[in-house]
């Protein structure tokens, strides 16, 4: 595991402790089942992408580790409302706070906004957090193998499927990937980005996409820049993207995401 991601993970525990004081599980509980409102994140894509039209999941980002502030202009709202009517399939949203800037509210005020699945970004460890994400209506988790046991991806999964929601499970490399093919999601998420050293590499998932059986899918992350890398991806049968500082770097995302997707 890198130090950043370590870094994180231990910040996390100490957040969630606080939460779990803050209200119980079966409070909250209630409170995820009472919803009845879950949009099918996996349905969004998989459609899409057995067209062979491209899917992108864009994301709500308003700053990284890695790059501080990626965007001082921040109105989820606008943002999510300018991503629908620009061809998204799906929303990602950060609500991680001490590492990205991001905040539940931003999700909620998100998802209220379009109709489209939204995805929760955040580093989940505890089941807790999953039943806190549906009940802010979160429709889909991350799970990313290298923060996660092979016991805490089964128990996160189950909890996830349980409520009705999709996962999509992170990998960077071929160990990750073996570990992610023994779930059940058909979700595959590669990362293109090393979190050791940030470096971002498109190879990382022509790589691995071997090893990747027909009943799953591919989702690329991260360094997705242009229209010429979504073909590069296209020439691999790579029809998921999930975008996230190129379409925020743009004065209206929406209008960038067009253009990465060649519709303008
Ligand atoms: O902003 P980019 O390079 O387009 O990347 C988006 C997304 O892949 C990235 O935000 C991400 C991928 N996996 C994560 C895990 C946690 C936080 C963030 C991420």
């Amino acid at each position: 595991m890198s130090d950043i991601l370590e870094k994180i993970l231990t910040t996390k525990k100490e957040e969630i402790a606080v939460l779990k004081q803050m209200r119980s599980e079966i409070d909250l509980l209630a409170e995820a089942n009472a919803r009845n409102d879950v949009r099918g994140f996996a349905n969004a894509l998989i459609s899409t992408i057995h067209r062979k039209e491209n899917a992108v999941i864009a994301e709500i980002k308003k700053a990284s580790p890695s790059k501080g502030v990626i965007r001082e202009d921040f109105n989820p709202i606008e943002i999510a409302t300018t991503y629908a009517n620009n061809g998204a399939t799906c929303l990602s949203v950060l609500t991680d706070r001490t590492y990205f800037q991001g905040s539940p509210d931003y999700l909620r005020q998100a998802r209220a906004s379009c109709s489209l699945p939204v995805l929760r970004k955040d580093f989940i460890i505890d089941p807790y957090q999953i039943i806190n994400s549906r009940a802010l209506g979160a429709d889909c988790i991350l799970l990313i193998v290298s923060a996660l046991s092979d016991a805490q991806l089964n128990e996160l999964e189950a909890a996830t499927l349980e409520l009705g929601m999709d996962a999509l499970i992170e990998v960077h490399d071929h160990t990750e990937l073996e570990r992610a093919l023994n779930l059940k999601s058909p979700l595959i998420g590669i990362n293109n980005r090393n979190l050791r050293n940030f470096e971002v590499s498109l190879d990382n998932t022509i790589k691995l996409l071997n090893d990747i059986p027909t009943d799953r899918v591919v989702i690329t992350e991260s360094g997705i820049h242009t229209h010429d890398d979504i073909t590069l991806m296209n020439e691999h049968n790579v029809y998921g993207f999930l975008v996230g500082e190129s379409l925020m770097r743009q004065e209206d995302p929406g209008k960038g995401l067009a253009l990465l997707l060649g519709k303008s």
